[in-house]
Formats: structure tokens, sequence, C-alpha cells
């Protein structure tokens, strides 16, 4: 994974599509930049309040509850089923066997998290390869229309792949069962859980008090303006083929969180992202590692599996190395247990009253960083880069040219260049370490003001509950309250950390043996996972 792409995980490319190549090299449930010409030419938006005028961790009043349920807008559409629906799901398999599915070892049922999911129908080995979705089921944008005219328009308006595959979904699904892909597009759940069924008052309300509440705001302003921009440049322009009361910003998101929740790319297929019927009815676990891909023998979709499933078991595979917050966003779910890939993004900024601050802002712009910057915290430890932007921020040293190295050491180039930043004067080092603890303190103090005030509106017991039983039907604030808490865990774990690391320092500072007697953190419950930051492993690691 980019070090770029964890600091601004919706990365932003005004030249249209920019794709987010996270993780592993094998399919991975896709969900990237889908923006079309830019949000500089898009128009306000009056639906989507801008980020900075919302206030910072509010307790959430029921009152402001009672507004969001009651302003939450109604399917604008008639495609799609229920999230939960098995009868469109056992007509989608009758047709795709009609076109070519070959018998499946999976069925799909009704699971505890997520809905529908596959279950193994009989034992399944490890390294089994299930599926084999026929090439001619799968819906990429070089996927014939129903409507030939539509497609060429926005093609030849050189639409990126995203707004492309949205359109086409609508199109189909707007054609009812004249579209082949009617019995698929019926199967499709019509409240897909993306970030882009929230509205920004929701955001607003339930994630104030975690450090995605930006991302989500962007998400969904994004969407607006790619709407906004596909109506300008072409939906007005060719009315009959795009009818403003099919072609509304409700489909458009409609369309979107169906891609965000299930596109997938496909590596040996080159990276081609697409919609892959049945296969899209597998969940995520963090704890597997098998993907979707194309088998070049039988030119199908496949699933090796990584372990080995009993009957009756759900096969599960992996969306991707996603964070928490990232799941929320393009998927609508928080998973239970502890997440290996979990992360929350802290920020760090240089002191104005600092004398050097303005060359220090400069050591860093150069470096294409800036102040405030945002830096991924993750489960397994803290990332060096955040370290060194800390060493540069305390620094009391006047001799500039060492900004720079600093700087350089806090980008994800620097730090593989420069292997001796770490040597630093023991003074120096205890500041930096202080400075990234006040910042995760900062953190924690406003999760744990949010999570206080969410008691109100959920009972006290929620507060500990955020298993994936309870959190499978989705409410937003029982989202928000799973996801703060696993950001605070993250924090806390940084935390303990820290303070360690302050302990030995400062003794070592002091003369003192105290730092040599120092046990290796616990951490309870999710000691499953490794002591990750026992005494000998790295607190500190490079950003992936
Ligand atoms: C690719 S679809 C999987 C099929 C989906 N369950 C269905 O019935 O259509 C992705 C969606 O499934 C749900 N999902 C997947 N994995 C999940 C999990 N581990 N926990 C809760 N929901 C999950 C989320 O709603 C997500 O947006």
């Amino acid at each position: 994974m980019e070090y770029g792409v964890l600091l601004h995980f919706l990365p932003r490319d005004c030249t249209g599509l920019r794709l987010w190549d996270g993780g592993a090299p094998q399919a991975q449930y896709h969900h990237r930049h889908f923006f079309f010409y830019g949000r500089h030419r898009a128009p306000s938006l009056p639906c989507v309040a801008s980020a900075s005028s919302f206030s910072d961790c509010q307790p959430v009043r029921l009152e402001q509850k009672r507004r969001v349920a009651s302003t939450r807008p109604e399917a604008a559409f008639p495609w799609g089923c229920d999230v939960e629906s098995l009868e469109s799901g056992q007509i989608l398999q009758e047709w795709l066997s009609s076109q070519g599915l070959p018998p499946q070892k999976m069925e799909l049922q009704r699971v505890e998290a997520g809905g529908r999911g596959l279950v193994a129908q009989r034992k399944l080995r490890k390294g089994e390869r299930l599926l084999y979705v026929p090439s001619s089921l799968i819906i990429t944008t070089q996927s014939e229309w129903s409507s030939p005219k539509a497609g060429n328009v926005l093609q030849e308006n050189g639409v990126p792949e995203w707004p492309q595959l949205a359109s086409f979904l609508i199109s189909e699904a707007s054609q009812g069962k004249n579209s082949p892909w009617s019995s698929y597009i019926a199967a499709l759940p019509q409240q897909p859980r993306s970030i882009l069924q929230w509205t920004a008052l929701d955001v607003d309300t339930y994630l104030a008090g975690s450090s995605i509440k930006d991302r989500a705001l962007e998400c969904i302003k994004d969407v607006n303006y790619t709407y906004h921009d596909l109506q300008e440049r072409i939906f007005s322009r060719y009315p009959e083929l795009f009818p403003s009361k099919i072609y509304s910003l409700e489909s458009i998101k409609w369309a979107f969180s169906i891609l965000f929740s299930r596109l997938v790319r496909l590596p040996s297929a080159g990276q081609q992202l697409a919609l892959v019927p049945w296969a899209d009815m597998l969940n995520h676990s963090t704890e597997v590692n098998a993907f979707l891909d194309v088998e070049a023998s039988s030119k199908t979709v496949i699933l090796e599996l990584d372990r080995a499933y009993e009957k009756g078991e759900q096969v599960l595979i992996s969306y991707g190395k996603r964070s928490n917050a990232e799941l929320l966003l393009s998927y609508g779910f928080i998973p239970a247990g502890p997440n290996t890939n979990d992360f929350v993004e802290v920020e760090a900024e240089l002191d104005p009253r600092d004398e050097m601050f303005t060359a220090k802002l400069d050591a860093l712009q150069a470096h294409g960083l800036s102040s405030p910057q945002r830096f991924p915290v993750k489960l397994t430890g803290l990332p060096m880069q955040l370290l060194a932007f800390a060493r540069l921020a305390v620094s009391t040293s006047m001799q500039t040219q060492y900004y720079s190295q600093m700087a350089i050491a806090a980008t994800e180039k620097g730090l593989a260049s420069n292997k001796q930043q770490w040597d630093f004067d023991l003074e120096d080092k205890i500041k930096a370490f202080q400075f990234i603890l006040t910042i995760c303190e900062a953190s924690i103090s406003n999760l744990t003001r949010f999570l206080k005030g969410k008691e109100d509106l959920l009972g006290d017991d929620i507060i500990h509950r955020g298993t994936a039983a309870e959190i499978g039907r989705q409410p937003k604030a029982e989202l928000a309250v799973a996801l703060c808490n696993s950001e605070r865990t993250i924090l806390y774990r940084a935390q303990h950390v820290l303070r360690m690391e302050l302990l030995e320092l400062r003794a070592k500072k002091s003369g003192s043996r105290l730092g040599s007697k120092l046990n290796p953190p616990s951490f309870g419950p999710l000691e499953k996972i490794g002591n990750l930051f026992g005494v000998n492993s790295t607190r500190f690691e490079p950003c992936e």
C-alpha cells in the first residue's frame, strides 16, 4: 500500500479516475476514486454541508437523532431487493446456471453478520477452487449496453470507468426485464450499505468522534460532484438517452454504493474492474487471505480457498487489507474482533509559535508534506514517519539543513534512504515521543467524549458490545460506536507503548536502571494477535 494512500485514503486526482492500488496483488474489492471532471468545476451543493461547518464531538441528543431518522431518503427507484432477500438470490442463481455458471459447492443463505452470504454445502479443502463464473457473466466497462447509444455517448465523452459502470447499472436497471442483467440487478440490495447511504447530518452526528469524519463527508461530496458533472456534461445534453427521472442523484448514489461494496479488481485480467455476479455474495473476513481472480486455463473468475471449510460454514474472502474505517466507508460495516490491518489517522502539526516555524514548514512542503499532516497509527505499530515529523517539530536546532533531512524521513521515500536518522539526542527523543503521546491522548479524549455522549442514545451496554452479531443490522449509531471503540483501542495501545518508551528514556536520562526492569505490555483479549509492542519488537515501523 502506498504511503500517500494512507494519508489520503480517498486520493483525489482531478484528471479523472485514480485507482487505489492497495494491499496484496490479488483481486480485491475495489473502492477507489471515481472523480469525474474535478471538484473545482462543480456547483456547490446545498444537500452536503462542508466539513468545516460541522461542530466537533458534540454529544448527540435524541431530538437530533429523530431529525436524522425523519430526513432519511426513501428509495427513489423500483429496482433492487431487501438486503436479506434469498428469493432474488435463488432467481439469480437459476439465471446464472442457465447462462453457463457450473453447479456450485456453496449456497446463498442468511448469515449472522452481512445479511446474505455463501455457505459451504459440503466439506471444502484448502486450495480448492470454487465459483468458475464465465467471463460472459461479469460486468466491466466492455459490457454491451441494452441501450448501445447511451454507452457510446459515455465512451465518446471519455467518462472514466467508475461513472461509466454506475451509469451502466442504472441504464440496465431502468430496462427492467428487457435487460439481460435483470436477475442480477433484482438481487442487488436496494439499500447497499456504504457511507453513501448516510446523509451529511448522519456523518456529523455519528462520526464526530472519529478521524474518518472528514473523509466520509468528502466521499459523499465527491459522488455529489460526480453526479452534477455527469448531469451538466452528459445527461442534460442527451435527455432522451438519460432521462432525469431515472438518472437522479439517488440512483447515482445507489449505483456508486453498489460499486463501493461489490466491485473487484482482477489482477490476471490486467487489473480489470468488474462486478462478478454470485461471487459478490461472498462476505469479508479480516482473517482470510483468499481473493477472486481469473483462472488462465478456464478464463473464468475463481476463488482459491486459503483454508478448509466444514459443511454449513460460511465461506469468506478478503476485501483487501482495509482498516475498520475504510470498511465502514466502502462496505458499511465494522468487522467483529481484532483487525490487524486496522489503523487510525492522527494529525501532527508544527507549533506556529516556534520561531523556526516557517523554515520547518518550508522543509516539509519541499518534500510534499504539510502542517497539519495526517499519519496512520496502526494496530501493529506507530509509523516511523510520524516520529520523523515529531523530531522536526520539536527540534530546537537552528541548523536548517537538518530540517530537510527530517522532512525527507517523514516521507515514505526518505525513510528507506536514511537509516541513520534515529540516532538523535536523548533529550530530543524524549520531546519527540512526548509530542506523539500528546497527539494520541488528544484523540483519545475526543473519542472518549464522543462515546460518553453516545451512552444516552444507545444505552450503557452498547458501549461494551459492538460484536458482529449486534452490528449485523447496522444502525448507524452502533457502527459509529464500534468504529470509535476500535480507533480508541489502537490509540490506547500506542499510548501505552509511548508511555513505556518515555519511562525508559527518562530513566536512561537520569541514569536509573528502571528501564531494564519494565515488563512487556499486556493487551488482554487482543493478546491473540501477538505481543506487538513487546520490548523486543519494533515499536515504530515504516508505513507500507
Ligand atoms: C460484496 S457484498 C457481500 C454480499 C452481501 N452480504 C449481500 O447480501 O448482498 C458486500 C456487503 O456485504 C456486507 N458484509 C460483507 N462482509 C461483512 C462482514 N464481515 N460483516 C458485516 N457485513 C458484511 C456489507 O453490507 C457489504 O457492503
